[in-house]
């Protein structure tokens, strides 16, 4: 699914309304109806309170459509208007004269503190005060009343974005934005939902089909590209009947030093799981029993040294390498990867602290060949690109960083994502239970594998964060978030293969789940 910039919404809004011969209202009508509908199914007529607070632009207009569908049903419903400006969007008007039709309880004009209407906790909190329309930041009283609606414990639901957030650009005043419990976007999701600086506000949506013009949203550019099932499933290589160990692949992880051999076990295992055909592990030598007891499946070539890699020397061609968990920063050690990373030419994945040797010795990244792929958590990436000013900063830092060195950069967070050049792909699985220790590692190890396999660098980086999370989720499900350890990850890879085509109820066609 593709993630549009706001100025791309209204022209998709414009097109839609010359080429299917509609009016804007109409198209108000739709997205207004969608989100009745969304509401009436889940109420069901119940008679709670619903307090729609509109404000005067197009946002407004929705909120007074969904306003007059909810009494239309007999709904107890109480719309304000939070009348911030005199200039009043046509649309609105036209839904603030219809609402008139169906009540004498005409929409309570709101102009100041004293306006602030009592909510109980029990009651729906329906934000439609600013859309994707908002220019500047709310101020005033109007913050105010953003405020005193997050203070409230009442259900609050968001139109098309919570208000005082902008779709596509940074947060001015955290205190300023509705912090919604759901959101029920129209079309397609907002690059805000998925940036860690603001996810918070939307931790949950839907997103309600409006009909937009199907060719326009075929045809644009996307800020970025949210990878679900569908995606993955397209990703996904088949296995052939007739292959064998080799056509899958012989990865090598390098990893482990004295007291971090876990990095080296969880690589090299979930390496194997996500289907390489053989995989060696390239250890200290005080890893060797513990990696042969462990993994009885996988090769074992051990460093002179016996607690921390010097020397980084094999005798076969690997399909793919991935380095760097649990390794340390010892002197020798940044040697070895120069070396390492000076005699190969397939890309790597370089994950923990191969990626703080090269934030410490900038030159190795020179050395790197292309697209090779880098899995940093947040403290590595800043290590390794400095410091940021807010989550839009990073991704264009993150871009130029992945176009100058040719590499794939996936930052990892609950939405993992990987950028390739100027290109943007968001992660949609994963959950908190993936919070834990040696998590990272399995990345490392899945991303290796696949690699290994034959999928492209940004294909397996891509695919692998997908499967990753889907294995998290899974683990999540049988055991709950708390007592998920990064083997549960690794030992959920099947379970998530066979997810990705496994047969589901249908979804309902005008939204998506998050
Ligand atoms: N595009 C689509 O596909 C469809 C879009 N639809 C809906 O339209 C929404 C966009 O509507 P929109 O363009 O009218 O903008 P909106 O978000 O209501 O806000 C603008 C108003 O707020 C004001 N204002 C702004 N910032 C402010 C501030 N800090 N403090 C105070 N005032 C502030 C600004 O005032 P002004 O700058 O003119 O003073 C202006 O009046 C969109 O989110 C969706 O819900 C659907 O109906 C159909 C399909
Ligand atoms: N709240 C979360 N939601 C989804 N995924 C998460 C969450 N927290 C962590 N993860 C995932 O878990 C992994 C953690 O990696 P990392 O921080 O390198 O762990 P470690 O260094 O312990 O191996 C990443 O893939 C990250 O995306
Ligand atoms: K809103």
């Amino acid at each position: 699914m593709k993630i549009f910039s706001a100025a791309q919404l209204y022209e998709a809004d414009k097109t839609t309304v010359e080429k299917q011969k509609i009016t804007s209202a109409d198209l108000m009508e739709r997205a207004g109806t969608q989100i009745f509908q969304w509401l009436h199914q889940r109420l069901n007529g119940a008679p709670v309170p619903i307090h729609i607070f509109c404000g005067i632009g197009d946002n407004g207009g929705d909120g007074l459509v969904v306003g007059r569908l909810l009494i239309e049903h007999g709904y107890s419903v109480i719309v304000y208007v939070v009348n911030c400006s005199d200039k009043r969007s046509k649309n609105f008007l036209l839904n603030y004269d219809k609402i008139k039709n169906v009540t004498k309880n005409w929409p309570l004009l709101m102009k100041g503190e004293d306006d602030f209407p009592e909510i109980n906790s029990e009651d729906i909190i329906v934000d439609a005060i600013f859309g994707i329309g908002l220019n500047r930041c709310p101020g005033g009283w109007v913050k105010k009343l953003i405020q005193y609606l997050n203070e409230s414990k009442a259900f609050k639901l968001a139109v098309d974005i919570p208000s005082g957030l902008y779709s596509n650009a940074p947060l001015e005043d955290k205190e300023a934005v509705l912090k919604a419990n759901h959101t029920l976007t129209f079309q397609a999701p907002k690059l805000a939902f998925f940036l860690p600086e603001t996810a918070v506000f939307a931790p949950s949506f839907d997103v309600l089909d409006i009909g937009l013009d199907l060719e326009f949203l075929h045809n644009a550019e996307p800020l970025a590209q949210l990878i679900s099932k569908p995606e993955a499933q397209r990703f996904y290589q088949t296995r052939e009947k007739f292959g064998h160990k080799g056509t899958y692949g012989h990865a090598l992880i390098v990893a482990g030093s004295y007291g971090k051999m876990g990095a080296a076990i969880l690589s090299t295992t979930a390496a194997f799981r996500i289907g390489s055909g053989m995989v060696t592990a390239f250890v200290p030598k005080c890893g060797y029993n513990i990696l042969q007891t462990a993994i009885p499946e996988a090769m074992v070539i051990t460093d002179n040294e016996e607690a921390f890699l010097s020397d980084i020397s094999f005798d076969f061609e690997p399909s793919a390498i991935g380095v760097g968990m649990g390794i340390g920063k010892n002197k020798a050690t940044v040697e070895a990867l120069k070396k390492l990373f000076t005699d190969s030419e397939i890309p790597f994945v370089i994950d923990a602290d191969a990626l703080n040797n090269i934030s410490e010795n900038k030159g190795l990244l020179k050395l790197l060949p292309k697209h090779s792929v880098l899995t940093p958590h947040p403290g590595e990436l800043k290590r390794l690109i400095g410091e940021w000013k807010d989550d839009y900063d990073k991704l264009e830092k993150v871009k130029k960083f992945s176009e100058k060195h040719e590499v794939v950069v996936v930052i990892k967070g609950a939405y993992t994502i990987t950028v390739y050049g100027d290109k943007l792909y968001i992660n949609t699985t994963g959950n908190p239970g993936m919070a834990t220790a040696g998590s990272g590692d399995a990345l490392s190890g899945v991303i290796t594998g696949l690699l290994s396999q034959g999928y492209d660098p940004l294909l397996a980086s891509v695919f692998g964060v997908y499967m990753h999370g889907s294995a998290g989720d899974i683990a999540s499900e049988q055991m709950g978030f708390e007592a998920v350890m990064a083997g549960d990850i690794i030992d959920n890879l099947g379970e998530a293969y066979l997810d990705l085509f496994a047969q589901t109820e249908p979804e309902n066609e005008s939204s998506e789940k998050n």
